[in-house]
């Protein structure tokens, strides 16, 4: 099969000039024709300088509409997504040029309403008018990634940070990001206002703009549909992306914790450059994904199986000339990104096939318990008081089950009354039997209503989970008509687009020959004049040509500044680790610490065994652990309390590394913690020694210590004894 690629989708927005912006008299500098796809940035520094015009799949000017933003670059994408393909949608630009308001819009008036939102809506009306042998499971997440760090906005504990993951089939992943299925549009705003009010929680405890982090919005429409009694299952994924603002950090002047920030966010959308540049140049073997959290996890988007849109969000006026013209630029490189799209059929992670088993085991266990009786009892005189307790035998009809459980329940409950009253009134039985009778005749009643209570509780869950699953609503035969008017509307636009694109080259053709016909000379002045001509557009496009040279080297010059000042930046940070090295940590526990951390590939990170005990994650568990307790009610708390208890009255733990692996000092022989010891001085480097810091650096930390190291605290957690 020949393989598909398709480019990712790029268009241009433009926000109008705000308020500010008119009262401080700037002028707009873009001219948007939407006609053409073309944006035009004058340069108004340099008024006879060429104006830079860029072409792009679409354009959306000041005037632009939520509703057609969305119509023409979301709406083919969500409906790609349900019917199987991977989307992404992002908006990419400088702060304040309008992505949040192209992705999320405001809920009031409703037109101003942005992608996210309208894409809700949009899901849920296609289930609706889907055929009915066709069943969805919709699930949503949401994350921000700020400082590369990973936060579940939809989890109790959003400041746990998470880790990215790769399954070879599935690609990459969140591990233990929550994900809730969802029934309807409502639901899914619910979640998206839980993780917007998260976000802000985030963003007032860290700083106060929301803007610094970026966020993803995945929707998940799982698909089963029954062709010719067999199941067909296929997943779509959508990704909603808002970037955090893309400025040069030498711009905002930030220090301290805003130049972390500025240097995360700087570094995340320059790997996002990198990997768009080395997808685009033939040449790269190597495309840098891993070099930031944002890039991994777009991987799937960019050069992968998804179905792109890039939003790139300009504003016009005057003084953002530079940063328009580097988004404009980014933007045009991503036009040349060719991506693979493909349906994701039978993925094994599907969720919704396995809920399927499940509510038919469930259903199956409920018919079983009804035919086998459900507790159905005998009187004491061995007739048949009950036989069976349900006698539904299609489980399918729950709600009848329901109905009849119910019934069957009175019924029971007049029948044993009467039997008891029966057994009172039997004059020739004795107390002692009269009461053993009465009791028997309880413990059936007990084991009947027990019975019955597990049909209810088994029928409650298969609704539970029945409920989870939206269904098409509409006749096979509708929807499948439906189904080929939307395809067949879908084909008139792509037949019109192309069809315009022959009319505009035949133009172009037509207008190229007339040129040629009325420059046809007659005399040799014509032909001097025609030459003449000639050179002078040569000699424009030379200009053209050198000025947009001069530009691509001012272009990379910025470029490699930027990665000089985050060189710097690195090396100042790793001057202070150094410094808090040589200066506060023991030589003993630097030499331990670098002989036994080792690198964990997946995590991306450094770790040591044992380090959940160390004394600052314990201290968070406590802290973690008194948070967690106020919220509780009273009985809830007691249990916890004493948790708690036992954290506090945690001892110090010292380990020990044995060859069998971390033991508890306390719990090691003397003539063990001495082999340790021996063990740990005569230790060769294990292979992950080669990602280590220099053994120059555990020298220079020996050394620059003139401290006694008995004035250290003791490092809770770590011994080299
Ligand atoms: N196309 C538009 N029409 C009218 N107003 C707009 C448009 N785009 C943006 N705005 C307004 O401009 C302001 C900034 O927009 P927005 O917050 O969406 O920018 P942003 O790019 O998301 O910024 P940040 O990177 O800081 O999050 C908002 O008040 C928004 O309502």
């Amino acid at each position: 099969m020949s393989k598909k690629f398709e480019c990712v989708r790029v268009v241009i927005r433009c926000r109008p000039l705000n308020d500010t912006e008119k009262k401080d008299g700037r002028v707009c500098i873009v001219n948007m024709d939407t006609k053409n796809g073309q944006v035009t940035v004058r340069n108004p520094k340099i008024v006879d300088e060429v104006p830079k015009q860029f072409t792009f799949d679409q354009i959306f000017d000041t005037q632009s509409l939520q509703e057609n933003v969305y119509n023409s670059t979301a709406s083919p994408i969500v409906e790609s997504v349900l019917e199987g393909y991977n989307g992404t949608i992002f908006a990419y630009g400088q702060t304040g040029t309008g992505k949040t308001h192209t992705m999320e819009g405001k809920d009031d008036p409703p037109t101003l309403r942005g992608i996210i939102p309208r894409t809700f809506d949009h899901i849920f009306e296609r289930i609706e008018n889907m055929a009915k042998n066709k069943q969805f499971l919709v699930k949503v997440s949401f994350l921000e990634l700020y400082n590369e760090e990973i936060r579940d906005l939809l989890s109790k504990n959003i400041k746990n940070k998470l880790e990215i993951r790769e399954n070879p089939d599935t690609g990459v992943y969140i591990k233990d990001l929550s994900k809730f299925m969802i029934e309807s549009p409502q639901e899914m705003r619910e979640k998206l206002l839980h993780g917007r009010e998260n976000r802000a929680v985030g963003a007032t405890a860290m700083n106060q703009d929301s803007s610094r982090s970026h966020s993803l919005f995945q929707i998940i429409v799982e698909t089963n549909e029954m062709i010719q009694g067999q199941s067909h299952v296929t997943v779509g994924k959508l990704n909603l992306v808002d970037l955090a603002g893309s400025e040069r950090q030498s711009k905002t002047h930030a220090t301290g914790d805003r130049l972390k920030e500025a240097i995360n966010i700087n570094q995340s959308l320059t790997t996002l450059g990198n990997v768009i540049s080395a997808l685009v140049d033939n040449k790269s073997q190597h495309i840098p994904y891993r070099d930031s959290k944002l890039t991994r996890l777009l991987q799937d988007s960019l050069g992968g199986n998804t179905k792109t849109v890039m939003i790139a969000n300009i504003g016009p006026a005057d003084y953002n000339y530079d940063e328009t013209i580097s988004t404009l630029r980014y933007a045009h490189r991503a036009k040349q990104i060719k991506n693979e799209p493909k349906i994701n059929e039978d993925p094994k992670d599907a969720q919704i096939r396995q809920f399927q088993e499940e509510i038919l085991k469930l259903k199956q266990q409920l018919e079983a318990s009804i035919e086998g009786g459900g507790g159905g009892m005998m009187n004491p005189g061995q007739e048949v008081l009950v036989q069976k307790v349900v006698k539904v035998k299609n489980v399918d009809k729950i709600k009848e089950a329901e109905n009849i459980i119910e019934r069957e329940k009175e019924e029971l409950r007049k029948k044993i009354e009467e039997e008891r009253r029966k057994i009172d009134q039997q004059k020739n039985l004795g107390e002692e039997e009269k009461m053993k009778l009465l009791k028997q005749l309880q413990e059936k009643e007990e084991q009947a209503n027990n019975a019955r209570e597990t049909q209810q509780k088994l029928i409650k869950t298969i609704q539970k989970m029945e409920q989870k699953l939206v269904i098409g609503h509409t006749e096979v035969e509708e929807a499948r008509r439906k189904e080929k008017e939307l395809e067949e509307a879908r084909k008139l636009i792509e037949k019109e687009k192309a069809e315009a694109a022959k009319r505009s080259l035949e133009l172009q053709k037509k207008e190229e020959f007339n040129l040629e016909l009325q420059t046809k000379y007659n005399s040799i002045k014509e032909e001097l004049e025609d030459k003449t001509r000639r050179i002078k557009t040569l000699q424009q496009k030379t200009r053209q040509l050198e000025f947009e040279n001069k530009e691509t080297d001012e272009f990379m010059a910025k470029e490699i500044e930027d990665l000089q000042m985050r060189k710097r930046e690195i090396l100042q940070e790793v001057k202070l680790k150094q410094f808090i090295l040589d200066y506060f940590i023991p030589p003993k526990f630097l030499e331990t610490m670098q002989m036994l951390a080792f690198y964990n590939e997946p995590a991306e990170a450094w770790t040591i065994q044992g380090l959940d005990y160390s004394g600052k994650m314990t201290k968070n568990q406590i802290q973690q652990a008194l948070q967690e307790q106020q919220q509780l009610n009273a009985t809830d708390q007691i249990n916890s309390e004493e948790k708690l208890q036992e954290l506090l009255n945690h001892p110090n733990v010292y380990f020990a590394y044995t060859e069998e692996g971390l033991v508890r000092e306390e719990q090691l022989a003397p003539q063990e913690k001495k082999k340790v010891q021996k063990r740990l001085q005569s230790a060769k480097k294990p292979q992950s020694a080669k990602k280590r810091p220099s053994s120059k650096r555990i020298e220079s930390a020996k050394k620059s210590v003139n401290l006694q190291e008995q004035n250290y605290p003791k490092a809770k957690g770590l011994s080299s004894k």
